[in-house]
């Protein structure tokens, strides 16, 4: 990455896949055979997008042998961390065990966090604070549902999940982060955001992350897309001038169909 004109050419593509719970750690293993079996067979350019995988905690330690034994070009990450370090959080997960297990990233706020472990502002504002003191980057998730789309005030309902979880962070961590923006209607629906919904909101996420810190480092935040991303949908989201990559969720747990929208560039003519 350049700074020199700090544009969407300056940041480099993040094509994320989240496996929520899904893939044990033997299933885990065969999925990601299989797509660095594809992604190599195609001759893909790894170094024009970086792809991430984000399988759960349990498969951790054998998608690092992997990654690590075959030298694969793909990085890892987890769903969630604790907001503490070590202690007496039984069932939590530490960002320094992530780290120590090579994790590059850490999925923060996730809608069904958010919703189904009642996950609030600001403990994923510490959560965000313990990924950066781990040297993890957060991708920190956040949108609306569908009452607040049909109101009209999505806008502001995301921002402000934007706004309290980067609370504190310095303008050299911010010039780190990665926001996800997930419309939860789309999510696991087949319900895709249009690319212009997708702009709007990744334009005024950078928009507002310009206000809070300055407007240089906003233009390195990488911002990503999910809900119901397909190979066959990727290349029109992508072309958008503010979003800098996807987050998949269904469509990650096929090596094949996940492989094509890592390839998204090949489908930007047709798009
Ligand atoms: O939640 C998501 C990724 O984190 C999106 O899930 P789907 O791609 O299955 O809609």
């Amino acid at each position: 990455m350049t700074t020199s004109t700090n544009g969407k050419f300056d940041r480099k593509p993040l094509i994320a896949g989240n496996w929520k719970m899904n893939m044990d750690h033997v299933q885990g293993i065969t999925l990601l055979q299989k797509l660095a079996w594809t992604l190599s067979d195609a001759r893909h350019d790894y170094s024009r997008v970086e792809t991430a995988v984000f399988p759960p905690f349990t498969d951790l330690r054998g998608v690092q042998t992997l990654v690590q034994g075959d030298k694969l070009k793909l990085v890892y990450g987890g769903q969630d961390l604790s907001p503490e370090d070590e202690g007496a959080y039984t069932g939590d997960i530490s960002g320094a065990f992530l780290a120590k297990l090579g994790c590059a990233y850490v999925l923060v706020g996730h809608s069904e966090r958010r919703s189904i472990h009642g996950e609030t502002d600001e403990l994923l504002n510490r959560k965000v604070k313990a990924a950066y003191r781990n040297n993890l980057t957060p991708v920190l998730c956040a949108g609306e549902g569908l009452e607040i789309r049909q109101a009209g005030t999505h806008v502001d309902h995301t921002l402000n999940q934007v706004r309290a979880g980067t609370v504190g962070l310095t303008s050299e961590q911010v010039c780190e982060l990665v926001v996800a923006y997930e419309p939860v209607w789309a999510i696991g629906t087949g319900e895709v955001a249009g690319p212009q919904d997708a702009q709007e909101m990744c334009a005024a996420i950078r928009a507002e992350l310009g206000e809070l810190f300055d407007a240089d480092s906003a233009a390195k935040v990488r911002l990503l897309y999910g809900g119901s991303v397909k190979a066959a949908n990727v290349a029109a989201i992508l072309r958008e001038r503010d979003v800098d990559g996807v987050l998949v969720g269904g469509a990650s747990l096929d090596a094949a169909e996940f492989a094509n929208i890592v390839r998204f560039e090949k489908h930007l003519l047709t798009a």
